[in-house]
């Protein structure tokens, strides 16, 4: 690839800086005090790789180990399915989206087979919407379809209920040759699809041990899925590598882009900014807000510290997209509470241009736009919008993608997962678990029947009497 599109993504923090315009952000001064509990949590996310917890970088090399065989399964895959339909929720299935929509054109499916280098049409499930699950499998042609039923767990109820449905229906169609329609991505050992691909014979990819659901994204997860779009996962993989490198081995915070943003984000939510904006200025990156909202909600939003003391902490991430969400949300960000910070993603270079023609007859009012790009009024209202913030005293940071490829999306990945673990750290929580997930998990069992649990279930259908109803 050209050296601009291996160059690494850059982090312009500018706008979170003390000025004459912001006297309450953050100074040079309250980023060095960060220096040393930042060594601090460098060494315990060091350990915790010494450990083989979310050990990015050897996941990364075992990852560049098997994306041989990956791909070669999904080139396999090409030539004999139509549709490749991937049932998974959460880190299951946000990551594969939101790298699909970075790095596929959005018409992906409506192209011709041709088009699309004879891969696979492309779809997620990750909802038990009755009405759309239906729509789609019956939109199919089954005996061309491959699912990929992806749960670390394996115990996923929406999951596993999308599971039963198509395992029923493919047998009815494809008989005795079901099996050949379902690859399972799970765990190394436990959980139902571990037996269930071992009883019924389906192809099993394993989510490496040691990582979360929502830091799964560079594993099977979403390296078969890429692969099977025709992504470039070796691209995607080396972007990841050559972020994780930069940021395992530089210790200056100042030029390290994931103790930077994760300062910045402890100091202004210490400072009462508990709302995180992450708005992309790329219709490609639209779902990657999604994908950081869960890892940012999930990893960060706890109840207890590591001393098991109540601190109910988080910082609430809101999805949003440029240019789009300026009619819809700036509003509440300029002039509304200033309890937010924001992260712009700008891609310098996009893949297509369109120019907007000249009319010397049109009004004034609208002849100016004639004769720029289009990508010159996203970029123009980006900065606009930046302006417009920091007239109001907001904090605001920009990463910034030479160009939207599978090497920059690979950084990114990396940054936003790093960046989150050292959160985690200077918040003394433990970001990699979600126990507040549990309960929700449990009632459901309870009014489904589950045998054991027939007290909660009693308990629910007692505590929610609906009284206000209008
Ligand atoms: O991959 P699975 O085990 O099916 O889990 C899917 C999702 O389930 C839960 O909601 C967890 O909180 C998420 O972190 C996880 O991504």
């Amino acid at each position: 690839m050209e050296e601009r599109k291996k160059s690494l993504i850059q982090l312009d923090y500018t706008g979170m800086m003390r000025s004459e315009k912001n006297p309450k952000a953050i100074s040079e001064k309250d980023l060095c005090s960060f220096q040393p509990q930042m060594h601090i949590a460098r060494v315990a996310l060091l350990q915790k790789r010494a450990q083989g917890e979310l050990d990015f970088s050897a996941l990364l090399l075992e990852m560049k180990g098997q994306a041989q065989q990956i791909q070669e399964y999904a080139d396999y895959l090409s030539e004999h399915y139509e549709n490749f339909v991937l049932l998974g929720i959460g880190g299951s299935a946000l990551g594969p989206q939101a790298v699909h929509q970075a790095l596929r054109p959005y018409y992906y499916n409506e192209l011709s087979s041709e088009k699309r280098n004879h891969r696979p049409r492309f779809y997620v499930v990750d909802n038990i919407d009755p009405t759309r699950f239906k729509d789609l499998l019956e939109s199919l042609n089954l005996e061309k379809t491959m699912f990929n039923v992806i749960s670390k767990s394996g115990n996923t109820s929406e999951t596993m209920a999308q599971f039963l449905i198509v395992r029923q229906m493919l047998k009815e169609v494809c008989k005795d040759q079901f099996n050949e329609h379902i690859v399972v991505t799970t765990d190394q050992e436990k959980g139902n699809l571990v037996t269930l691909s071992e009883n019924e014979g389906y192809r099993r990819f394993v989510i490496p041990s040691g990582i979360g659901g929502r830091f799964s994204e560079l594993t099977p997860v979403g390296l078969l899925p890429a692969a099977v779009c025709g992504i470039n996962i070796f691209e995607l993989l080396d972007g990841a590598i050559a972020m994780d490198k930069k940021i395992r081995e530089q210790k200056d915070l100042f030029e390290n882009p994931a103790q930077l943003r994760a300062a910045l984000g402890c100091f202004s939510l210490k400072r009462g900014k508990a709302i995180s904006v992450f708005m992309p200025y790329a219709d490609g990156l639209k779902t990657m807000a999604d994908w950081y909202a869960q890892l940012w909600a999930e990893s960060l939003g706890k109840r207890y510290d590591r001393q098991e003391q109540e601190i109910w902490t988080g910082q609430t991430p809101i999805k949003a997209l440029g240019v789009t969400d300026q009619h819809s949300q700036v509003q509440l960000y300029t002039e509304g509470p200033n309890d937010k910070i924001f992260t712009f993603v700008t891609v310098r270079i996009f893949d297509e241009e369109i120019l907007i023609p000249k009319d010397d007859d049109l009004e004034q009012n609208i002849q100016f736009l004639g004769g720029h790009q289009l990508g010159d009024l996203l970029r123009a209202e980006h900065k606009a919008t930046e302006y417009a913030l920091s007239l109001a005293g907001r904090l605001h940071q920009n990463i910034i993608l030479p160009e939207l490829n599978a090497y920059t999306v690979g950084q990114l990945l990396l940054l936003l997962e790093w960046e989150t673990a050292y959160m985690g750290e200077l918040l003394n929580i433990n970001a990699f678990d979600q126990p507040g997930v549990e309960e929700g998990k449990i009632g459901t069992y309870a009014l489904m029947g589950r045998p054991g649990y027939e007290q909660r279930r009693s308990e629910i259908e007692e505590s929610i009497c609906k009284k206000y109803i209008i």
